[in-house]
């Protein structure tokens, strides 16, 4: 199979969807791969060391997307829809809830698109967990630098000083970005807390944690009560595929200390903070609402792309190679983890909860494929 890997072109994305070992892998493999020119840069990997590993270095975005199949790291935006077309595979992060028009464009050209965050194995989502530890352990290191008063924040310490009072954290979800998050803000030394809806997570992190942290049952009160007591809230609930549940309203906000801070993580599938209203970006991240400072980047994890790029491709390369290998439709029969990913196909939607959050048809992989053989 011939694929492309096209740069990134989010605001200061500097992941890239291989990396020169995975090219190898794919190459020993009878594939070949074609790698836009500078695409590895940002994350230390220059065109030399792809062309080493055997991949074609091209010179345009559209010789990238042009291929059988196209891996990326974001999902694309508007400017690079004019690449898609019918039969394209599409292997990258999508997070169509929130993003209706990207749903729109897959639908309308017939591309089949599969979801980094919808593949799931055993209840866990392998392409997603990598960047839920990055994303999870880099939103109580924001929260804590926003804090500081040059930053706009309350001018507090998380972990406080012998005889000053340590700050509080509330962290929503409990799972791989909330886990992550509480590690590294117990490191600091804060006073955390987190929330949950499932009563065996809860019991998890208490088993994981011991009495160094606070559980509880996530309802609007106990939603309330903790906001109004944190300096630092963190949002990081998923319900895999759908748009994020708004736990967090505005006028709970308004109940937080003046120069308290809001990382909501979980902006990639909507937010749960009814005052994130905007996608915020690395090189402006952060707007006040309610003397609240807010933060809102949907690709937290591009900001340490060096540790980011190989985690993200240690997880993502093994199912490339399945879906090169087999192609597309009996990997995914091989496999009922990939066929978990497939989003959009033949102009249908093919993941249920995007298709009820989006207003469309749902129809299983399944039949979307049936009806391609048969075209
Ligand atoms: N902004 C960014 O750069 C990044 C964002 N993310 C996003 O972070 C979010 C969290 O991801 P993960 O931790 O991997 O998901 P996860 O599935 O591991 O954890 C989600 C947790 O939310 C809990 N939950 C569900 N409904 C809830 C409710 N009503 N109240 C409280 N808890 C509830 C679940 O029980 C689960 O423990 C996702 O939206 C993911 O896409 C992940 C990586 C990077
Ligand atoms: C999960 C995701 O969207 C990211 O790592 O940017």
């Amino acid at each position: 199979m011939f694929i492309g890997i096209p740069k990134e072109i989010k605001n200061n994305e500097n992941r890239v969807a291989i990396t020169p070992a995975g090219v190898l892998n794919l190459v020993e493999s009878g594939h070949r791969v074609f790698v836009e020119t500078t695409a590895g840069v940002g994350s230390g990997f220059e065109d030399v060391d792809y062309q080493e590993a055997g991949a074609t270095i091209v010179p345009t975005a559209a010789e990238a997307w042009d291929k059988e199949m196209v891996m990326k790291v974001k999902e694309p935006l508007p400017s690079e829809y004019g690449y898609f077309r019918e039969g394209l595979i599409l292997f990258t992060y999508l997070h169509l809830a929130a993003e209706p028009e990207l749903a729109q464009a897959l639908v309308e050209k017939g591309v089949i698109s599969l979801a980094y965050e919808t593949v799931e194995a055993d209840r866990t989502l392998p392409l997603l967990t990598p960047m839920s530890e990055v994303a999870g352990r880099m939103s109580s290191q924001i929260g804590a630098q926003f804090l500081e008063k040059s930053k706009g924040g309350l001018g507090i310490l998380l972990g406080g000083v012998p005889g000053v009072k340590r700050g509080k954290v509330t962290i929503i979800g409990g799972g791989i970005v909330g886990t992550n998050a509480a590690k590294i803000a117990m490191g600091l030394g804060a006073d955390v807390t987190i929330i949950d809806l499932s009563p065996a997570r809860l019991r998890q992190l208490d088993d994981i944690f011991g009495t160094e942290i606070n559980t509880l049952m996530s309802n609007p009160l106990n939603i309330a009560q903790a906001v109004k007591e944190s300096d630092l809230v963190i949002g990081a609930v998923l319900i895999p595929g759908a748009k994020a549940p708004k736990l967090v309203t505005e006028d709970m906000v308004k109940t937080m200390k003046p120069g308290s801070v809001l990382v909501d993580v979980a902006i990639d599938q909507g937010g749960i903070i009814e005052t994130v209203d905007r996608i915020t970006t690395h090189d402006n991240p952060t707007y006040v609402k309610h003397d609240v400072v807010h933060y809102a980047v949907a690709n937290m994890p591009g900001a340490v792309p060096r540790t980011s790029t190989i985690a993200l491709t240690n997880v993502t390369i093994p199912y490339a190679l399945q879906i090169a290998n087999k192609g597309v439709s009996k990997a995914m029969e091989d496999n009922p983890a990939l066929k978990k990913g497939l989003n959009t196909a033949n102009g249908m939607v093919t993941y249920e909860a995007v298709a009820r959050d989006l207003g469309y048809e749902y129809v299983s992989a399944d039949d979307a494929l049936r009806v391609a053989l048969t075209k």
